[in-house]
């Protein structure tokens, strides 16, 4: 590539995180193929240059932003793709893609949950089922509502890999006006507490809904911190400061914000809402409900103690009524 080229990107996925990166992207100098599932909303953007379905006042730049239906068109001749479909959709959004396709290129990760019949990291999933080799992926993290994107206000990325090389080139292309983006090095580390947080705020909107205040929160919140510490610490041990952004800042603004899909998801199921009503009210997916299967079944090789997980995964799964699992919850917590 020329020196003055653009960066060829690949998004894929139409939601609000998706719609989001784009308009980062936008600010620098790229060229970007952004892949949506449904026709009419690419016919959409391509003629009024914002997505009907999410984030609709963010303005799409048609000169650097092509729309496409095509997965394989979406990756032709791409250098960066980025995936940002719920982890349960991501296989379907790539049906027609093949190895091949994924031959010299980056993938990052911008997807916060597992794949559900795998229990599988969405990054060992692209390096086994596509062969992309582990230090050719990374993953974007940190605290960073789409919506608060939308409105420009500043934000903090964090890109992390397993080598220097492909967080430091995205986090450049994230870096600007409105974002600042930094490299690390703790993939597993950041990807396992980005799964992680989802449950913890969908714990946290649990207890809203059933009229737990602040303080009880701030008790859920520190427990969970040191529940995500045990569990990361026994998977991929690893020198880590769990207090950086994009694990404690992750879980704060998702525990906390009124932006949070999984806290809205787990204040419906707080206040009586069936599993299949709360997903009919909300237009959007909170990945904690999948994640915490796949946490659940995933630790039982581990055997690591999560009260919280446990807590949501009994809500969820198990039919245990929110206020008897937070009665029971509550007598662990300290
Ligand atoms: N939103 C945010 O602020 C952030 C989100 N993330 C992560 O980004 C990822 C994407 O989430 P987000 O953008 O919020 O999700 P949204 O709920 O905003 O959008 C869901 C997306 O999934 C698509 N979808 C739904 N069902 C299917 C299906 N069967 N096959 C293919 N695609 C499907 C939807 O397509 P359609 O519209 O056509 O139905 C839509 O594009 C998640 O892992 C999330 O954790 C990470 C950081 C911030
Ligand atoms: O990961 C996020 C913010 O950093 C988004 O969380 P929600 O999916 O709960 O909105």
């Amino acid at each position: 590539m020329k020196p003055h080229e653009p960066t060829r990107l690949t998004v894929v996925g139409g939601g609000s995180w998706a719609t989001a990166l784009v308009k980062i992207f936008s600010e620098n100098n790229v060229s970007i193929r952004w892949w949506l599932r449904q026709q009419a909303d690419a016919d959409h953007i391509r003629k009024y240059h914002h997505n009907p379905s999410y984030l609709s006042d963010v303005q799409i730049n048609p000169r650097k932003v092509r729309v496409c239906t095509s997965i394989r068109d979406a990756f032709r001749n791409s250098d960066y793709i980025v995936l940002a479909v719920p982890a349960a959709f991501i296989a379907d959004a790539l049906t027609g893609a093949r190895s091949k396709d994924f031959e010299g290129k980056h993938v990052v990760s911008a997807i916060k949950g597992m794949i559900p019949e795998r229990n599988q990291l969405v990054t060992d999933w692209v390096e086994e089922v596509y062969g992309v080799p582990a230090e050719r992926i990374c993953v974007i993290a940190g605290p960073c509502h789409a919506e608060e994107v939308a409105l420009e206000k500043q934000s903090y990325l964090t890109i992390a890999s397993s080598g220097p090389d492909c967080a430091g080139t995205v986090a450049q292309l994230l870096t600007c006006r409105f974002v600042q983006a930094s490299p690390l090095d703790d993939i597993y580390g950041v990807e396992y507490s980005a799964v992680m947080k989802n449950i913890v705020a969908l714990a946290c909107g649990i207890t809203h809904g059933l009229g737990y205040g602040d303080n009880f929160q701030a008790v859920l919140v520190s427990n969970a911190m040191q529940e995500i510490r045990r569990f990361v610490d026994t998977i991929y041990p690893k020198l880590r400061d769990l207090s950086a952004s994009a694990y404690l800042g992750d879980l704060l603004v998702t525990a906390y914000s009124p932006f949070s899909r999984n806290r809205t998801f787990g204040s419906l199921i707080g206040r009586g809402y069936s599993v299949q009503s709360a997903q009919m009210e909300m237009n959007m997916i909170a990945e904690g409900y999948y994640a915490v299967k796949s946490i659940h079944e995933f630790n039982q090789q581990y055997q690591v103690p999560m009260p919280i997980i446990e807590a949501v995964y009994n809500i969820l799964y198990e039919k245990v009524s929110p206020g008897a699992a937070m009665n029971r919850l509550k007598m662990l917590l300290k």
